[in-house]
């Protein structure tokens, strides 16, 4: 019998749970070792305890009160979690004691959360290929379909039951994904004919420890259209931005290239040739000419025509900015530089065409002062803003134009002649039209074309006539003379029709008299008279109702429509109300 229970012990020793039994009374009679182990105590001490002593808060004395078994009550020994069975024990209907039957759960606990986790992952892997708008199926290594979204069964027009556990090349036309298994190479973006639609997959295999456990495929688009549109709309882009960065290009840059130098006597061929050659080099250009022959227009050309086309094209008029502000403009200033200094400063122009060209219009008007300045910056090719010490380094070409005659200025004091020298590095004098009046045909044509574009008006072209009177006068304003007489003309003719002699200007008058009979010269006299007697009218309308355009064109007896083609007929200013009329 002492075996027995020896046996028994043993038994109740080996099972990877720990037990403790109480008697009636709550002592411990009993305690096996994986409970010594788990409570930190020796059975041989604990035996003969009150069991609260060793496991505070038990149930076991309420459990023999109740008769009840509490089962899978979570308890805490020590640090460490249990799942705890309190049982009281019968022996003939008579409750003689307790057990506790008890088993760690902290592991169990760890492997409930990352099964949570997983789940989590599941979930959300689950969602994303649910509401991604492209299809995709996964394979298993014997070509088995494991797995479909909604956009892929919707590519087939079938069903899951349809699909999931069949073999890939039953439910998938022109499939190539058990290929993809076999080979373990992945085909990307290629097309594959589905439900009479050509679609865009790729097919990817899944290698894990050098072995293929499944393939992916992936309608990347439903329908080849769908690229097509797709490239259509990123060239459409493309184009937009590239006529964006030339806007930009052109707003910050130079304006013009040679392309819109017009002419092609032999005159004007021959400097373009020159500018062309010359924007190559990074030299300072100095282009001399008349007034309007084109100076600023080879200025813009020639630094679009070199390397520092992609640079800032800056220019300065030395004659339009008083002569106590240039500095300023040409050096920038530091803040609190002087009174009415901008806070934060401001660069000058010098600062802002690094990189790209200066442009120092009517040079031959700076004041002797800025010269010498000047002067410094083309020797050391570095400033200082005003008010500032920090030295700032300029990478700029320089560009100066003049209509004034630079040798004389030097000779009478009003230009330096070491100034002189350095803007002389290479000159290019631009022909006044007079000597190329046999541009005369080609420059009316191009003119005319941006004259009507810029007044919404239709004009035909030039009569022989008119041309011939063209062709006669002396232009001493130039191209931009001829740019502004063709705009006056445009302006008091009707559309759809030449322009004819009586259209040029009055100042061309000496020229039109001995050419027109006495009929056609009261003719242009009077289209002159009625040009500026509707204007002042519509002038003096606009003054009165305060530059309101509907009062103006009630106060005329004239409809709106009609009121606005004139105020773009006279080039009247499209101010609003109340503002100053612009003449
Ligand atoms: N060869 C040309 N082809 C087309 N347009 C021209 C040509 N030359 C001049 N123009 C036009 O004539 C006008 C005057 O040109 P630009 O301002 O370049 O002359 P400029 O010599 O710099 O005049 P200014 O000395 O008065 O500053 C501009 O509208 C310009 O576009």
């Amino acid at each position: 019998m002492q075996l027995m229970i020896e046996d028994f012990q043993a038994t109740l020793n080996s099972i990877n749970n720990g037990i403790v039994v109480v008697d009636q009374k709550g002592i411990i009679i009993f305690m096996n070792q994986w409970a010594e182990m788990m409570i930190g105590f020796k059975s041989k001490a604990a035996i003969g305890c009150i069991a609260d002593e060793i496991l505070p808060d038990n149930r076991l004395i309420r459990v023999m009160e109740t008769g009840t078994a509490e089962l899978n009550q979570q308890f805490q020994i020590g640090a460490t979690h249990v799942l705890m069975n309190w049982t009281p024990i019968w022996k003939e209907r008579r409750i003689i004691g307790a057990i506790a039957v008890f088993q760690g759960i902290t592991e169990l606990s760890k492997v409930a959360a990352e099964l949570e986790e997983v789940t989590k992952l599941k979930c959300t892997l689950q969602y994303v290929l649910e509401s991604i708008e492209e299809g995709i199926v996964v394979v298993d290594k014997e070509g088995i379909i494991t797995m479909m979204n909604p956009a892929y069964y919707a590519v087939l027009d079938k069903k899951p039951h349809e699909v999931i556990g069949r073999k890939v090349t039953d439910v998938i036309p022109n499939t190539q994904l058990h290929e993809v298994i076999e080979n373990r190479k992945g085909e990307m973006n290629v097309i594959q004919k589905m439900n009479g639609n050509n679609c865009i997959v790729s097919r990817i295999p899944i290698v894990k420890n050098d072995e293929v456990i499944c393939a992916v495929g992936h309608v990347v688009f439903k329908d080849i259209k769908d690229l097509k549109r797709l490239a259509n709309e990123i060239s459409h882009l493309q184009y937009e931005l590239e006529y964006y960065k030339e806007r930009l290009r052109k707003t910050l840059g130079g304006k013009y290239t040679f392309e819109d130098i017009i002419g092609e006597s032999k005159t004007i061929e021959e400097v373009k040739h020159i500018a062309q050659k010359t924007a190559k080099g990074g030299s300072t250009v100095l282009i001399l000419g008349e007034s309007g022959t084109g100076k600023e227009l080879f200025a813009h050309a020639i630094h679009n025509g070199g390397s520092r086309c992609q640079g800032p094209f800056i220019k300065v008029n030395c004659a339009a900015i008083p002569e106590n502000l240039l500095e300023s403009e040409l050096f920038g200033y530091e803040e609190g530089a002087f009174s009415g200094a901008r806070k934060g400063g401001k660069p000058g122009k010098m600062e802002l065409a690094n990189g790209g060209t200066l442009f120092l219009d009517e040079v031959g008007d700076m004041p002797l002062g800025m010269q010498v300045k000047l002067l410094r910056v083309l020797q050391e090719w570095e400033i200082e803003r005003i008010g500032g010490t920090k030295t700032i380094k300029l990478d700029i070409r320089v560009i100066t134009a003049t209509n004034k005659d630079l040798e004389v200025l030097t000779v009478s004091g009003h230009f330096r002649q070491d100034l002189y020298y350095r803007l002389n590095i290479v000159s290019i004098q631009i022909p006044p039209l007079r000597d190329h009046k046999e541009d005369i045909p080609l420059l009316c044509e191009v003119l005319l074309r941006k004259i009507s574009l810029k007044l919404e008006r239709f004009v035909d072209c030039i009569s022989p006539e008119a041309m011939k009177v063209l062709k006669a006068y002396s232009w001493p304003g130039n191209i931009r003379e001829l740019e502004n007489i063709l705009e006056r003309s445009v302006n008091i003719m009707e559309d759809g029709i030449s322009i004819l002699p009586e259209h040029l200007a009055p100042i061309m008058k000496k020229i039109l008299k001995p050419q027109l009979s006495e009929k056609e010269s009261t003719r242009a006299e009077l289209v002159e008279i009625r040009y500026e007697a509707e204007k002042n009218a519509i002038l003096k309308a606009l003054e009165d109702t305060g530059g309101n355009k509907s009062k103006a064109a009630l106060l005329l007896h004239v409809n709106r429509s009609v009121f606005y083609e004139k105020l773009k007929k006279y080039g009247i200013g499209y101010n609003s109300p109340g503002k100053n009329v612009k003449r």
